[in-house]
């Protein structure tokens, strides 16, 4: 995904492709070879942890470990996206912390009926949304996350409700405080019986 950002020393000089690995300067080919191997990680078993902070990172680095350096690190400059700018770099730690306690207070959303599970998980997606802690590669790590939190709730996972438009109606939805259609979109994903 494209994005608003200052000047990335992430980045080859003079361009925005981010450097990565495979030694890529061509959007392009890196956004094939990103999604080739991200879809291999994604296949593997995801990294055991306690669905906390340094599990969601680790979760991040185990999705994109074959393509950037800094895969699993915070990001230290600042992005946005249309028009909407993400958690300044300094406060990530801070409010990813926050996030995270707050889904330990709910014991990581066990034993709830469904309607509670899916509007208190969008709360945790919109807020790790909103904080965007990586440089790129947010919205994949928020969905292998979210598959965790169902998985551990021991509720379905619909993949097939992920549909492009909608995921990101809904996410840009509850950065602007409504997060009813993420949460719509989430009891659809746990109501799957695919
Ligand atoms: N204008 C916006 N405001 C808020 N959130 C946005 C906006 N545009 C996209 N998003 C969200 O940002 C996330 C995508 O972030 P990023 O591009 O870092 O992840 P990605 O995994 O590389 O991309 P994608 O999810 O598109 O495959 C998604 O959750 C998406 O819904």
């Amino acid at each position: 995904m494209v994005y608003t950002a200052e000047s990335d020393p992430l980045c080859y000089p003079g361009t925005t492709v981010l450097r990565n690995k495979l030694g890529l300067q061509n959007q392009d080919d890196l956004d094939e070879a990103e999604l080739a191997l991200f879809l291999i990680r994604a296949d593997e078993e995801f990294p055991y942890g306690r669905l906390d902070y340094p599990h969601y990172m680790a979760l991040h680095h185990h999705l994109f470990q074959d393509v950037y350096e800094w895969a699993g690190q915070p990001r230290t400059i600042r992005i946005g996206k249309s028009g909407n700018w993400f958690c300044y770099p300094e406060y990530i730690d801070k409010q990813m912390k926050a996030a995270f306690a707050f889904l330990e207070r709910l014991n990581f959303l066990m034993d709830m009926l469904p309607p509670e599970f899916a509007s208190n998980a969008a709360h945790i997606l919109a807020e790790v949304n909103a904080i965007h802690p990586f440089r790129e590669g947010n919205g994949r790590t928020q969905l292998a996350f979210l598959y965790l939190l169902t998985d551990n709730a021991g509720l379905p996972f619909g993949a097939e409700e992920l549909v492009r438009e909608r995921v990101l109606d809904a996410m840009i939805q509850s950065f602007d405080g409504n997060e009813r259609p993420l949460a719509d979109l989430i009891m659809d994903i746990i109501s799957s019986t695919q």
